[in-house]
């Protein structure tokens, strides 16, 4: 995983005669590749499939790499001068793209001066054998050679090593970065970027445990599934989350939609049944990597009813029928979402009160390290809000912010509300009240008929009205060094070819683009929505927060009904200074006493004699036997003062 030069996929090679027919094939479902440097300093994929000796290919300035289906782990690279083409499919998308980076920074830092060119027919000629060295990890000087490289190239129409095609790159538009620089995006190199604690549970996850990460809000815990989706295998992980807009998150689909067995409410027996009918079968069969996010808020029972199916399903009696689970979420935050009829008992329970979630034998790791604030003395505020403690401390902070102007150059505070039908009136009344013109945008759902699903299960509206002055929020990352990121604030300032022109709070400019969101089906398929990355924000329900980081938020907490819901609206500020929060009392803060005591026994476990932890053997035999994490048992002082 951490090394770019090699990489492990299907493949599948073709080489051509100069009429184009195919004369020799490789087809190899596991195959691995790595890139090579001869003795002549020429550059080399080889590739060393089951039953075949190494195949290497010579990748010259000539070679063309497609790599617009990436993200989907697939590629495909041509070599005109041995006219021979190498499919790359079922790779771990983070993987493909570190290893064609680190292919196109070596071709983009080229030989050493002086170095001769030998052709390979030369070579063979000679009959004397190349020598191959792995090439060297990549050094930041290569790096921004490299990025200089792409970036110079962007302002005029010479062919990319990448593409090999002419053609101009558009710089102005921020929604259309160049192909090679494709690559940079976001991440240097994607393990860099992930904390120790992070990098623990990917670690965890790719050894193959299952695993059940937490972490306070603003962790990274959504971040880190990202990366741990972007280092499986496509074609055989599936990644899920309990509610629509939190599997758009992470570029999943639900977990009902996966698990295709309704709401949960039929008999074991009738799920069973509909569990076998194709497309859900297939699904189940070919799954080995089941990922959840928002866990705490999957019914118990629910959970429960997957297990079994899954083991009934593949005819497998190991938990979950063999899949390996990535499970990720905190039971601090907002719980399943079951309706009652009057008079009906509350079953409710949480996955972590099932014998499924026992079964499992989950390696828990809890993320200690927050990203979403830097304030130390918001961050300790919140987690004793977690837990459902309001001491004076918290609540003479929290009530000192009740008068603070949080406003700024007319984008106004976006307001949290415990109930949706009060943000849906809020949005509404407030964009009647402004004058002027509304303008209306229709999305564009490329399958028809897909409006209703694609309404839950994306976070854009099907239809958005917008006037000049109305309060919105970005709902994708355009431009990330810009800030202009999912959550960030904005107003419309005016409209331009039709199309809104967004003020943020930190003074950018952006003309809205339509934007596409692909969401995958349970048959396999794909449904796709194109709109302007819009959503009216005056105000929000705090459910449909949850997994946000908001720019400047507002709340009044008189009406939270759920333990939880107070701390899921506080932890979406960045800070202090953007969070305003009205007529707050110590009785809107509580935590469920199942969840507390979840985590207190989770915390016991935990305590170990610090000799223990420092003796490697010990710390071993531990890791074994317990289901404990790495990165809990590294730490020194307890994960919760619970009284
Ligand atoms: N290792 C990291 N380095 C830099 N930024 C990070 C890192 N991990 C996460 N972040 C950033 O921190 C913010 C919060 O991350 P994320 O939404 O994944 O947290 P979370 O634990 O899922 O929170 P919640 O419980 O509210 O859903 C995001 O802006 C994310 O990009
Ligand atoms: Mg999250």
């Amino acid at each position: 995983m951490e090394n770019g030069a090699c990489l492990c996929c299907e493949i599948n090679v073709q080489w051509l005669s100069k009429q184009g027919a195919v004369q020799r094939k490789l087809a190899s479902k596991r195959a691995n590749l790595r890139i090579l440097r001869a003795d002549n300093k020429d550059l080399f994929i080889e590739i060393v499939a089951e039953k075949s000796g190494p195949v290497k290919l010579r990748f010259g300035k000539d070679s063309q790499v497609h790599n617009k289906f990436m993200k989907e782990g697939k590629s495909s690279i041509k070599f005109p001068n041995e006219n021979v083409t190498l499919f790359l499919s079922n790779a771990p998308p983070e993987q493909l793209k570190f290893f064609l980076r680190t292919l196109f920074i070596k071709m983009a830092n080229g030989k050493p001066a002086g170095t001769p060119t030998t052709s390979l027919r030369t070579q063979v000629l000679t009959h004397k054998p190349s020598q191959y060295d792995e090439i060297s990890p990549i050094t930041n000087g290569e790096m921004e050679k490299a990025v200089k490289k792409a970036i110079g190239r962007s302002t005029d129409t010479t062919p990319s090593p990448l593409s090999g095609k002419k053609r101009k790159i558009e710089r102005t538009s921020l929604d259309k970065a160049p192909a090679a620089k494709k690559l940079y995006a976001n991440s240097p190199i994607p393990i860099e970027q992930l904390d120790i604690e992070q990098k623990d549970v990917l670690s965890a996850c790719l050894a193959g445990q299952n695993v059940f990460f937490t972490g306070s809000a603003g962790t990274g815990k959504s971040y880190l599934l990202r990366k741990i989706i972007g280092a499986l295998p496509p074609d055989v992980t599936t990644a899920t989350a309990s509610t629509g807009v939190a599997a758009c998150h992470i570029g999943g689909t639900t977990l009902h939609q996966f698990a295709g067995i309704g709401g949960g409410d039929l008999s074991l027996e009738r799920s069973f049944q509909l569990a076998l009918k194709p497309p859900t079968v297939t699904n189940w069969r070919r799954c080995k990597h089941l990922i959840i996010d928002e866990i705490s808020m999957v019914d118990g029972g629910y959970f429960e009813k997957i297990e079994a199916v899954a083991r009934h399903v593949r005819r497998n009696d190991k938990p979950f029928g063999g899949i390996q689970v990535i499970l990720c979420g905190d039971f601090f935050q907002l719980p399943p979402v079951t309706k009652f009829e009057p008079g009906q008992k509350n079953t409710k329970k949480f996955c972590f009160q099932t014998q499924a979630w026992t079964s499992c034998r989950l390696n828990t790791f809890e993320l200690k390290q927050v990203h979403r604030q830097t304030d130390n003395k918001f961050i300790s505020i919140l987690n004793k809000i977690r837990i459902g403690k309001a001491d004076e401390e918290v609540m003479n902070i929290l009530r000192a912010t009740s008068k603070q102007k949080i406003e700024r150059d007319g984008i106004l505070a976006t307001r949290l509300c415990s109930h949706t039908k009060d943000a849906d009136i809020i949005n509404q009344s407030k964009l009647q009240a402004l004058e002027g013109e509304s303008k209306i945008f229709e999305a564009q759902d490329l399958v028809p008929g897909s409006g209703k699903q694609l309404d839950q299960l994306t976070p854009v509206p099907g239809t958005l009205e917008l006037k000049i002055g109305a309060q919105v929020m970005l709902l994708k990352n355009i431009n990330v060094s810009a800030g202009l990121v999912n959550g960030a604030r904005g107003v419309v300032k005016a409209f331009k070819d039709n199309l809104p022109l967004i003020q943020f709070r930190n003074k950018k400019e952006y003309l809205a683009q339509r934007e596409q969101w692909t969401i995958k089906t349970a048959g396999g398929g794909s449904l796709t929505r194109k709109q302007v990355p819009l959503k009216l924000a005056w105000a929000f329900s705090i459910h449909k927060s949850q997994g946000l980081t908001l720019d400047c938020v507002e709340m009044s907490l008189g009406r939270v009904f759920e333990a939880g819901q107070a701390y899921v609206a506080l932890s979406r500020a960045q800070n202090l200074e953007t969070l305003r929060v009205l007529d707050f009392k110590s009785g809107q803060v509580w935590a469920n006493p199942d969840v507390l005591s979840f985590y207190k026994n989770m915390d016991q476990t935990r305590i170990i004699p610090l000799g223990a932890i420092n003796n490697k053997k010990v710390l071993g035999a531990m890791r074994k036997k317990s289901t404990i994490g790495k990165s809990k048992l590294m730490m020194d002082k307890p994960i919760l003062s619970i009284s």
